[in-house]
């Protein structure tokens, strides 16, 4: 990394998922100056993967992709494969690694295999998808090249960057969350008279729900975004299978309406609260007093709050109304990995 191309520091980025997050990604990437050369040389979607040691234009693929296209029908590019390592078979110069394609919480899938090949030839990761670090937490947060995941922990919300500052001289009593934003979000627009299929089709619309979107109704988005959370700041060894886990889709309007009715909102929380022998983990719709400040979010907004022993209640909000906020966490990332290279 940081190779002086011409007086600038050069990143060569491999972009594996093209879509709501990477495709945002490319467009952040176009359009500002990042005090880096952040250079696009391979990217894969579900066509295949793409090429180009020169630098692929990030703003044309972004336009090739929400029009439509497949990475491997963009002209000029040499096809190499299908997945990140028949990229770094080819030979081609990388220095990163940005992970954003769909999740396999069975196996990981493939994206937790890019991420190992990747570190393999000694390339750092940024991970957009959560299921390879929720898979293998240890492996990748031990020896070997980094590993950052802000997008994997609620979007541009700075939810470890929150905790690990607070809980330096704190103990954390409890932990409460709104981590699924397409969660919330379908729940307000229920409660305003919506079917649960539109107010889905909604999220989807707006690039923030998971490209399977019952992972974020059954509550395995937010409970993924949990347990990354716990091991990364509470000092815990959380699994999946460690979360209590109750999705949303069950919630009805008349519910939603009775809460309001009793000056309450319901939301759909996570929370981790310390015990005898470590934390106890849950996701699931809650309801809260409006004067929350969970409960007083907009539709399209994610929080956390932190109760403490010595340093009070902290409670930090995000508003995503679309992926960019998210992909700006990715971007985070990158230049915070270029920048210490
Ligand atoms: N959307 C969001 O707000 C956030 C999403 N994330 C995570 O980021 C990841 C991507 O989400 P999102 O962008 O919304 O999803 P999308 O469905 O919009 O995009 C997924 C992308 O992955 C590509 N893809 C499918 N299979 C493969 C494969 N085998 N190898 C490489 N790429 C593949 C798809 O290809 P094709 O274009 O050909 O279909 C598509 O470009 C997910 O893991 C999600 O959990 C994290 C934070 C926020
Ligand atoms: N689907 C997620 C976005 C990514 O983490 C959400 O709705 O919050």
């Amino acid at each position: 990394m940081n190779d002086l191309d011409g007086g600038t520091a050069t990143v060569r980025l491999v972009v594996s998922g093209l879509g709501a997050i990477g495709g945002s990604l490319l467009r952040l990437i176009a359009d500002r100056d990042h005090g880096v050369d952040l250079r696009v040389v391979a990217a894969v979607d579900s066509s295949g993967a793409i090429v180009d040691d020169g630098g692929i234009d990030p703003a044309r693929l972004a336009a090739h992709k929400a029009a439509g296209g497949r990475a491997v029908d963009l002209p000029g590019v040499t096809v190499a494969g299908t997945t990140v390592g028949d990229v770094l078979a080819t030979g081609v110069r990388a220095d990163l690694l940005v992970e954003a394609g769909p999740g396999d919480l069975e196996t990981g899938g493939a994206g937790l295999a890019a991420v190992r090949v990747a570190r393999a030839a000694g390339i750092p990761v940024v991970l957009a998808a959560k299921a390879p670090l929720v898979l293998a937490w240890d492996e990748l947060t031990g020896p070997g090249p980094a590993v950052a995941y802000s997008a994997c922990t609620g979007g541009a919300l700075p939810t470890v960057t929150l905790l690990r500052a607070t809980l330096t001289s704190a103990r954390a009593l409890r932990v409460e969350a709104a981590l699924n934003g397409t969660s919330a979000y379908v729940l307000r627009l229920v409660e305003d008279g919506l079917d649960l299929a539109t107010a889905v089709e909604r999220a989807q619309r707006l690039g923030i729900a998971e490209p399977d979107p019952s992972w974020d109704l059954d509550g395995w988005d937010a409970a993924c975004k949990l347990v990354l959370i716990a091991n990364a700041t509470l000092g815990a060894r959380a699994r999946l299978g460690d979360v209590d886990v109750r999705g949303v889709s069950g919630v009805t309007r008349d519910e939603l309406l009775r809460a309001r009715a009793n000056g309450h909102r319901i939301v759909p929380l996570a929370t981790a609260v310390p015990e005898a022998d470590g934390w106890r983990l849950a996701v699931g719709p809650a309801e809260l007093p409006d004067a929350h400040p969970l409960a007083r979010m907009d539709p399209e907004e994610m929080g956390i709050v932190v109760h403490t022993d010595i340093a009070g209640r902290l409670a930090a909000t995000t508003h995503e109304p679309d992926a960019i906020p998210s992909a700006a966490a990715v971007l985070r990332d990158i230049l915070t990995l270029a920048r210490a290279a």
